[in-house]
């Protein structure tokens, strides 16, 4: 019996076979970027590390102020690091811009309100030298139906979808996205989404920075959770939000010498994230708190011991203030 061998792998562009042994799409070390004004000098970004390899759907997660818009601008090119470095595609941000294989949703900007939604991709598309079909740009990006539409008639969410058509006219490798759903109505959002999606599906790489835990966890691959210039959290999105699910267990124990021994027990504890004193009671981050409990009960003399739940949104905070306190 003769065997033939098994068909390679169906891959869904010549981008995808680009992937494994091209540099990462975006690789970022040491990362660092200081305003400095007349009233002292704001460290936005502090010694970031990250890595992002072709194909991935990123989620920058992070509250106000984090260093979100501060990194993307660095990847853009639009402003340069005060050490560290930037690798985009192998090379620095402003070639990969300037060839085109690097394009970008911001939130506001780059739309002429006089123009339709055809003229503006048309116009996109004669500033790269090319002649473009808009129609096929704005299928993509699901607003077809609004060629004809003037930009200043149209709402925030097809502004954005539009904005996404202008991007992918050269075509790009990586897809950078500020915030792009700022403002949207969820209906607008998961359309906004659905387009991204069936774009990335392609093998496009995309990045995007955002405030909302739930867009990160339905539409990346992975997320990358920063709080003050720093990465405080990088895996899927079930991973971060195991971290962040945790509960938080509290009790009080009484003798000073006694709670601690306690504390030095808990720290040895496995799946304690950290314990914190606050008087006489103790409170424990944990995912499992059940451990935490039986142990406070069986081994110490604990009393008052209450169990409750964090929400992703208190976790968010968990995470971020813990990274503001290190
Ligand atoms: N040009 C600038 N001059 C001085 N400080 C700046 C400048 N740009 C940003 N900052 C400061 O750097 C920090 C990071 O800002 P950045 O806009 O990158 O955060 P962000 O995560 O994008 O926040 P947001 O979610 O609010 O958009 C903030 O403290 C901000 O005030």
């Amino acid at each position: 019996m003769s065997t033939s061998p098994a068909p390679a792998a169906a891959l869904p562009t010549a981008r995808a076979s680009a992937r494994a042994s091209a540099a990462p799409a975006v690789e970022l070390r040491g990362l660092v970027k200081e305003f400095r004004s007349p009233s002292g000098s704001v460290r936005a970004v502090d010694g970031l590390d990250l890595r992002i390899e072709r194909g991935e759907v990123v989620a920058f997660l992070g509250p106000n102020g984090a260093g979100k818009t501060t990194t993307i601008d660095m990847v853009l090119g639009l402003a340069a690091p005060t050490s560290g470095t930037v690798a985009v595609l192998g090379g620095t941000p402003e070639a990969a811009v300037a060839a085109g294989r690097v394009a970008a949703v911001m939130q506001t900007g780059g739309l002429l309100r006089d123009l339709t939604v055809g003229e503006t991709v048309g116009l996109t598309g004669a500033l790269f030298g090319r002649d473009v079909d808009p129609a096929a740009y704005l299928a993509r990006a699901g607003i077809a139906d609004l060629a004809d539409r003037l930009v200043a008639k149209c709402s925030g969410g097809q502004q954005q979808r539009l904005r996404f058509a202008m991007a992918l006219v050269p075509d790009p490798d990586l897809l950078v996205l500020d915030e792009p759903t700022t403002g949207m109505d969820v209906e607008g959002r998961r359309e906004f989404w659905a387009a991204i999606r069936a774009d990335a599906a392609g093998g496009r790489t995309v990045v995007f920075a955002t405030h909302y835990l739930d867009e990160a966890d339905a539409y990346a691959d992975r997320v990358v959770m920063v709080s003050h210039g720093r990465v405080v959290a990088d895996g899927t999105a079930a991973e971060v939000k195991a971290l962040a699910s945790g509960r938080v267990v509290s009790a009080e124990i009484d003798d000073d010498a006694t709670r601690a021994h306690a504390v030095g027990a808990l720290r040895r504890l496995g799946a304690v994230e950290s314990v914190e004193e606050r008087g006489v009671r103790l409170i424990v981050h944990t995912a499992d708190s059940d451990a935490v409990a039986r142990h406070l009960l069986t081994a110490t003399p604990a009393r008052d011991v209450e169990i409750t739940s964090r929400n992703l949104e208190d976790a968010f905070v968990a995470l971020t203030t813990e990274a503001s306190a290190r």
